[in-house]
C-alpha cells in the first residue's frame, strides 16, 4: 500500500518534474523569441530614422529597410504555431489573420510592385506596425520575466485603439495604388485559355482583400478591446474559439 501511495506521489513528482521541465522550456523559448523580435523591430526603426536623418526624404526609405521588414515580420508566422500547440493563450484565428494580413502586404504588393514602394502609405503603415510591434514584443517579454513596467501595459492596451485605424489606412491605400499596376502588368493573373481551364485575376482579387477589411477588421480590433478590457479593467472574457 505504502508503495502504491509512494508510487503515486513518485508519479505525481514526475508529472509535476515534467510539467515545470516542459513550463521552463516555453518560458525559455517565447523569452528568447520576444526578445529576438523586439530586437529586430528595432533595429528596423534605427534603419529607418538614420536613412530619414541622411537623406532627409521617404523615398527609398523602404528598399533600405525591405530585408530586415520581410524577415521579421515572416518569421511573425510562428505565432500561428504558438497559439495552434498552445503555448499562448491566443487565438488561432484572430493571431491568423493578423499574421497572414501582414505578410500578404510585404510580399504579395510591397515587394512585388516596386512603383509604389515610395507612396507615404507604406511609409504610414510600416511605422505604425514598427511601433506597434516593439510595444507588443517588449510587453510580452516583461510579462514573462515578471517585471512588467505598467506603462508598457498601458501602451499595449491603449496604442491600438489610433494604431490600428492608422494602419488599416495605410495598408488599403496601398493596396488602391497597386490597382493600376497590376492591372496594367497582368501580374499573378492567369488568363483563359490555359492548360489549367481556369482563370484568376489578381486585379479584382485584390478588390476582394480590400472588402474582406470590412468584415475582418473590426474583428480583431473587437479583440484587442476585448484584450484591455480584461487586463485593463479585469473583465472575465471568454473568446469564442477558446
Ligand atoms: C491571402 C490574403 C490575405 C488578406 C487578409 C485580409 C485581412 C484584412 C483584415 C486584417 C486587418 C489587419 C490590419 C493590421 O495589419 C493593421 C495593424 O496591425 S496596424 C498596427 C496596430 N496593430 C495592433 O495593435 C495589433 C497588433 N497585433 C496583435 O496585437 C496580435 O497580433 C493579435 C493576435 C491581434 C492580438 O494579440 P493577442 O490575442 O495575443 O492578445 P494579447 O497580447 O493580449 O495576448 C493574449 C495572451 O497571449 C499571450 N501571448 C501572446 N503572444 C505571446 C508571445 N509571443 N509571448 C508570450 N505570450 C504571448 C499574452 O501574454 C496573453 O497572455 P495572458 O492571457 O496570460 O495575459
Amino acid at each position: 500500500m505504502a508503495s502504491g501511495e509512494e508510487d503515486g506521489t513518485v508519479e505525481e513528482k514526475e508529472t509535476n518534474n515534467k510539467k515545470r521541465t516542459k513550463g521552463a522550456i516555453v518560458t525559455a523559448w517565447l523569452t528568447f523569441y520576444n526578445i529576438a523580435m523586439t530586437a529586430g523591430w528595432l533595429v528596423l526603426t534605427v534603419a529607418m530614422v538614420k536613412y530619414y536623418l541622411q537623406k532627409g526624404t521617404h523615398k527609398g526609405l523602404y528598399r533600405n529597410i525591405a530585408r530586415t521588414l520581410k524577415f521579421f515580420q515572416t518569421f511573425a508566422l510562428l505565432e500561428v504555431g504558438h497559439c495552434a500547440i498552445g503555448i499562448v493563450r491566443t487565438s488561432v484565428i484572430v493571431t491568423g489573420v493578423q499574421v497572414c494580413s501582414r505578410i500578404f502586404m510585404v510580399w504579395f504588393i510591397t515587394n512585388s510592385i516596386r512603383q509604389i514602394q515610395n507612396e507615404e502609405s507604406v511609409i504610414l503603415f510600416v511605422v505604425v506596425w514598427t511601433v506597434t510591434e516593439i510595444t507588443r514584443y517588449s510587453f510580452y517579454t516583461f510579462n514573462l520575466l515578471n517585471h512588467l513596467p505598467y506603462f508598457i501595459k498601458w501602451a499595449r492596451y491603449n496604442m491600438f485603439i489610433v494604431m490600428y485605424p492608422l494602419g488599416v489606412v495605410g495598408e488599403l491605400l496601398t493596396i488602391h495604388a497597386a490597382l493600376p499596376y497590376v492591372r496594367r502588368s497582368g501580374m499573378y493573373s492567369l488568363r483563359l485559355p490555359n492548360k489549367y481551364n481556369v482563370s484568376f485575376d489578381y486585379y479584382y482579387f485584390l478588390i476582394i482583400v480590400m472588402l474582406s477589411y470590412i468584415p475582418l477588421f473590426p474583428q480583431l480590433y473587437f479583440h484587442m478591446l476585448r484584450q484591455r478590457r480584461r487586463v485593463l479593467h479585469g473583465e472575465i472574457i471568454v473568446e469564442k474559439d477558446e
